[in-house]
C-alpha cells in the first residue's frame, strides 16, 4: 500500500477511535480523496454513520470534480502555507460557512508523498479556538448579506496576511457600516479610487483591487450590502476610552474608536505580524493568526 494510503487510513482509524464528528482531508490534485474512497471501499466501517467528510482543495478543477461526490468540498487558497496555518484557515472557512459547530471534534489529514506523520494528521476541537467561537456566535446573529460582506472582508484580510504584497507584509483596515456615517467619521488621504465605480466586494476584480491598494495608507469603506465606496480614508475620531493590548498603534486604535462611536465593524490587518482583528463596539471581537 503506498504511503499516502497509510496516512489516510491512519487518520480515518483515529477519527473512528475518537468518535470524531468530522474528517477534513486536504488534497491539491484530488489523489488523496481517491485514496480515501479506495480505503473505505475496503473498510466501510471506518466511516461511522453521520461522520462529516470535508475535502479542502486550492485547485478549482479538483473542486468542481469533488462537487459531484458525497462529501463537502471547499475551495480555499492555501498555497504553500504551513500545515498549521492551513488548518487554521480551513477552520475559519468552515465556521464561516456553517459546516462546523461548537463542540465538534475534527481529524484533519494531509495526504502527501513526503510522509512526515508528525504534521499530516491533527486532532482539533472547535472549542480550542475561543476567538473563532466568539466570532462565529456574533456573525451567525447577523442577517445574511451583512454576514457575507463581513466574512468576505475578513477573507481578504486573511489572504492578504498570508500573501502580503510583492513579497512584503501589508497592513490595512476595512470598515463596514452605513455610508453617510463612515464618510462623516473619515477624511480622504488621496483621491477616492472607488469614486463612480460600481465596486462590489464579492467581485474578483474588486478583491484584486483591494489587495493591490492595501499598500496605501488609510481604510477602505464598505457598506452593509458590499459596495466598496471609499479607499485611503483617515479615521478622524479619537478620545473614546479604548483598552487594547500593548503594542497596538494608531491603525488599531482608530479602528476600535470608530466602532465605539458609530455602528460599524472594523477589520484590521497588522503590517507587523499579520494578525487580523475584528473590532466591534470599541473592542477586539476576534483575532485570527493565519500565519501562526
Ligand atoms: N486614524 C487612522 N485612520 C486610518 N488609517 C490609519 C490611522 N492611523 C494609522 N493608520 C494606518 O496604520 C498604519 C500604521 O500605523 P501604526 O503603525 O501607528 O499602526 P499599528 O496599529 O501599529 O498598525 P501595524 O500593526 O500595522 O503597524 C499607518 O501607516 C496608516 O496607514
Ligand atoms: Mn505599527
Amino acid at each position: 500500500m503506498d504511503k499516502i494510503k497509510y496516512v489516510i487510513r491512519h487518520g480515518l482509524e483515529l477519527s473512528n477511535d475518537l468518535n470524531a464528528d468530522t474528517v477534513l482531508i486536504f488534497t491539491e490534485s484530488g489523489s488523496s480523496y481517491e485514496q480515501y474512497k479506495k480505503i473505505i471501499l475496503e473498510n466501510p466501517k471506518l466511516v461511522k454513520t453521520g461522520l462529516k467528510v470535508i475535502v479542502a482543495t486550492p485547485n478549482s478543477d479538483t473542486y468542481f470534480k469533488l462537487k459531484n461526490e458525497p462529501i463537502i468540498p471547499i475551495l480555499m487558497n492555501y498555497g504553500k502555507n504551513s500545515r498549521v496555518s492551513t488548518v487554521n484557515q480551513a477552520m475559519i472557512v468552515l465556521l464561516e460557512n456553517g459546516f462546523l459547530n461548537i463542540g465538534e471534534l475534527i481529524v484533519s489529514i494531509f495526504g502527501t508523498s513526503k510522509v512526515s506523520i508528525s504534521n499530516n494528521i491533527s486532532v482539533l476541537e472547535v472549542d480550542d479556538y475561543p476567538d473563532f467561537v466568539r466570532f462565529y456566535n456574533y456573525i451567525s446573529s447577523l442577517d445574511d448579506i451583512k454576514r457575507k460582506v463581513i466574512l468576505e472582508a475578513l477573507n481578504i484580510g486573511i489572504e492578504l496576511s498570508v500573501e502580503g504584497r510583492e513579497g512584503k507584509p501589508v497592513g490595512t483596515t476595512f470598515l463596514i457600516g452605513e455610508k453617510t456615517e463612515l464618510l462623516k467619521m473619515t477624511t480622504p488621504l488621496i483621491l477616492n479610487p472607488f469614486e463612480c465605480h460600481d465596486a462590489i466586494i464579492f467581485d474578483k476584480k474588486v478583491k484584486g483591487t483591494l489587495k493591490e491598494l492595501s499598500t496605501i495608507d488609510g481604510a477602505f469603506l464598505i457598506d452593509y450590502i458590499g459596495n466598496v465606496f471609499g479607499g485611503g480614508r483617515y479615521i478622524n475620531c479619537g478620545g473614546a476610552k479604548i483598552n487594547l493590548p500593548h503594542g497596538l498603534g494608531a491603525r488599531h486604535y482608530s479602528a476600535a474608536t470608530i466602532t465605539k462611536y458609530i455602528d460599524c465593524v472594523a477589520i484590521t490587518l497588522s503590517a507587523s505580524g499579520g494578525i487580523v482583528r475584528v473590532f466591534d463596539n470599541g473592542e477586539i471581537l476576534a483575532e485570527f493568526k493565519p500565519n501562526s
